[in-house]
């Protein structure tokens, strides 16, 4: 199957590094577009069966699926040079831009179309990563999640959730960093060096997720269990809501809709 990919900033680049190391589309099936050569040197000296070039009309000839990994501004631009056939599928990752607008843009209006949202966790193969379809078959669909879900967990939801899926994990992993950050400040202040503060706060992170998604469990029934009463945990917690920290989180999350 082979696949263009145009861009290779964070995003294109980490989707050609996924799917280079997973097992539906080998590396030789992969071309990857970009202006600047860095980049693809990078990847090539990563994957050398992956091609490069700098033309984006010759990565899409003959590719059976077209990953759209520029910035949201340059869609358009991009999109509109390039010549497309109705077969092909073409897969945007591009933030709040929707299938309408990407129609607007290509000349075959009804061809297949997916949007996808992955965060930044994609380059450790642990990216949620949210799909959107267009005229897809249900086997186009499957193919879809089968491939994300090897980079990190994949979700088939319609468009008109996207923007708010969107700011609850692609933007969500800043926030969740953020934490991090917050939390390793205390510590410097109470003595943890920042290296160690680090390690400590991001297994933290780790373990709770895992617990969520190993046991189907809900936060709050963990944070229970947590909560000696009368101990210590219960006052910190208590602190946080008369900060705001729950209501603050969810202004966040609206915020970035
Ligand atoms: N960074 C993130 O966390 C997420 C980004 N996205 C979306 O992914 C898309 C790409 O974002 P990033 O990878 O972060 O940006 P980036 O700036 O890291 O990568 C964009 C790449 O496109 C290249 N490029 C510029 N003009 C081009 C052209 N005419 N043809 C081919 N390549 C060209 C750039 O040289 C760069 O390597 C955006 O539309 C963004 O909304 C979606 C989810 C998460
Ligand atoms: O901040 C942004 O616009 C991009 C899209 C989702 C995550 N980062």
């Amino acid at each position: 199957m082979k696949t263009a990919i145009i861009g290779a900033g964070n995003m294109g680049g980490s989707i050609a590094r996924g799917l280079a190391k997973g097992s539906i589309i080998p590396a030789s099936d992969i071309i990857v577009s970009n202006p600047s050569q860095g980049k693809l040197d990078a990847l090539k000296a990563e994957f050398p069966a992956l091609q490069t070039t700098h033309d984006n009309q010759e990565a899409v000839t003959g590719a059976e699926f077209i990953i759209l990994a520029v910035k949201p501004w340059l869609i358009k631009p991009v999109l509109r040079e390039l010549k497309l056939k109705s077969k092909q599928i073409l897969i945007s990752v591009a933030a709040g831009i929707s299938f309408e607008e990407l129609a607007q843009n290509v000349a075959e209006k009804e061809m297949t179309m997916f949007r996808i949202i992955p965060n930044t966790a994609i380059s450790e193969m642990e990216s949620m990563t949210l799909i959107a379809s267009r005229n897809a078959s249900k086997e186009q669909e499957q193919l879809m999640l089968d491939i994300f879900n090897q980079m990190g967990l994949a979700l088939l939801i319609p468009e008109e959730k996207f923007s708010a899926a969107t700011s609850m994990t692609s933007c969500g992993i800043a926030y969740v960093l953020k934490y991090i950050q917050a939390a390793m400040q205390a510590g410097i202040e109470m003595g943890i060096y920042p290296q160690d503060g680090m390690r400590m706060v991001a297994q933290t992170m780790k373990g709770a997720a895992e617990l969520i998604l190993n046991n189907d469990t809900h936060p709050s029934v963990e944070i229970d269990k947590v909560c000696t009463p009368g101990g210590i945990t219960i006052k910190g917690i208590n602190e946080l809501e008369h900060g705001g920290y729950t209501s603050t989180i969810i202004n966040a999350i609206k915020k970035s809709v």
